[in-house]
């Protein structure tokens, strides 16, 4: 092939830093330099954005622009944190690959307090994810809350000017922004199921692009791409809005996937979680299992929970 990939990304450190780990890995696999994989940088809707992101829809907020410079042919490969890719996707195109899951917890981040159940009565926490509030307040009634958004640096720097007492934020990010020591407290998956894809990062191309396809295939780690579909067919079968607290963690030993998933109502009065342990072999178990899973919490939550259709 004599013609190099465009990768296109979101303009955030995150984004640009995952943008070029997929740049070094392509030229580490292919043998070819670094130069034939240039990074674009792509501003999205999200990205210009402020307050709460439902607010405006919720769906594929940061990767709507993403997929039409995929569908355009302006870049050939898109680089996404999974946990903002919407579950129903492009005709089009296909995620042709899962790298490495990263931690996959949530991090309790504050300047004030060692440990999540060190916040006073009344604690103020700065967050815009509907999830975290939802599962917090199901711990923790008393807690108050304000937006805080903005990338990590933006975030901690609000924290340190004292706007609230505490935020969370993936461990993900701040592991792979070398920023771990900002982690007050790596709060376990048993306590607060992260994001369904949270930690994951998915590599997007144009379905008919055998050549990029060639290329992004080898970058796929198995295990994350089966745990990824499986929390995804869960999401998918309660609701692709984004408006509803939706939680979902896989693990997978090589053999038997163990599966949580969980909805939660927006002020934290009811939650619905189910778990089970199954062989999976492949995605299509590993999508049965999740969606199957959805489909009973759907029913258990029925009317008990405001969908937000
Ligand atoms: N919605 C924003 C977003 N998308 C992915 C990550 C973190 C990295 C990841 O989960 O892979 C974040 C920020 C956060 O929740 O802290």
């Amino acid at each position: 092939m004599q013609h190099g990939l465009t990768i296109g990304t979101r303009g955030s450190p995150l984004a640009l830093y995952q943008a070029h780990l997929v740049q070094r890995l392509l030229a580490e696999t292919s043998g070819r330099p670094a130069q034939d994989f240039p990074v674009r940088i792509l501003k999205t809707s999200g990205d210009r954005l402020k307050g709460h992101l439902r607010d405006f829809g919720g769906k594929g907020l940061f990767t709507k622009e993403l997929e039409e410079a995929l569908m355009s042919g302006d870049i050939d490969i898109a680089v996404h944190s999974m946990k903002d890719v919407p579950t129903v996707g492009q005709e089009s195109l296909e995620i042709s690959a899962i790298l490495p899951r990263e931690d996959p917890r949530d991090a309790f981040i504050s300047k004030k307090y060692a440990k999540l159940d060190d916040l006073p009565e009344g604690a103020l926490v700065g967050s815009a994810s509907i999830r975290r509030r939802a599962q917090l307040s199901a711990m923790r009634p008393d807690i108050q809350y304000c937006l805080l958004r903005g990338n990590v640096g933006t975030r901690l720097q609000k924290l340190s000017d004292e706007v609230c007492d505490a935020t969370f934020l993936a461990c993900a990010g701040l592991k792979r922004l070398e920023q771990e020591d900002a982690i007050t407290e790596a709060i376990s998956t048993e306590r607060m199921l992260p994001a369904p894809a949270q930690g994951a990062i998915g590599i997007e191309i144009r379905k008919s692009d055998e050549a990029a396809k060639g290329l992004i295939r080898p970058l796929n780690c198995k295990a994350s791409e089966l745990c990824i579909t499986a929390e995804r067919a869960f999401l998918r079968a309660l609701d692709g809005s984004c408006r509803t607290p939706i939680a979902a963690l896989a693990v997978w030993d090589g053999k038997l996937m163990n599966f949580k998933g969980e909805v939660v109502a927006k002020d934290g009065s009811a939650r619905f979680g189910n778990e089970d342990t199954a062989a999976v072999s492949n995605s299509i178990e590993a999508y049965d299992l999740g969606y199957g899973l959805g489909q009973t919490v759907r029913k258990a939550a029925g009317q008990h929970i405001d969908w937000d259709e």
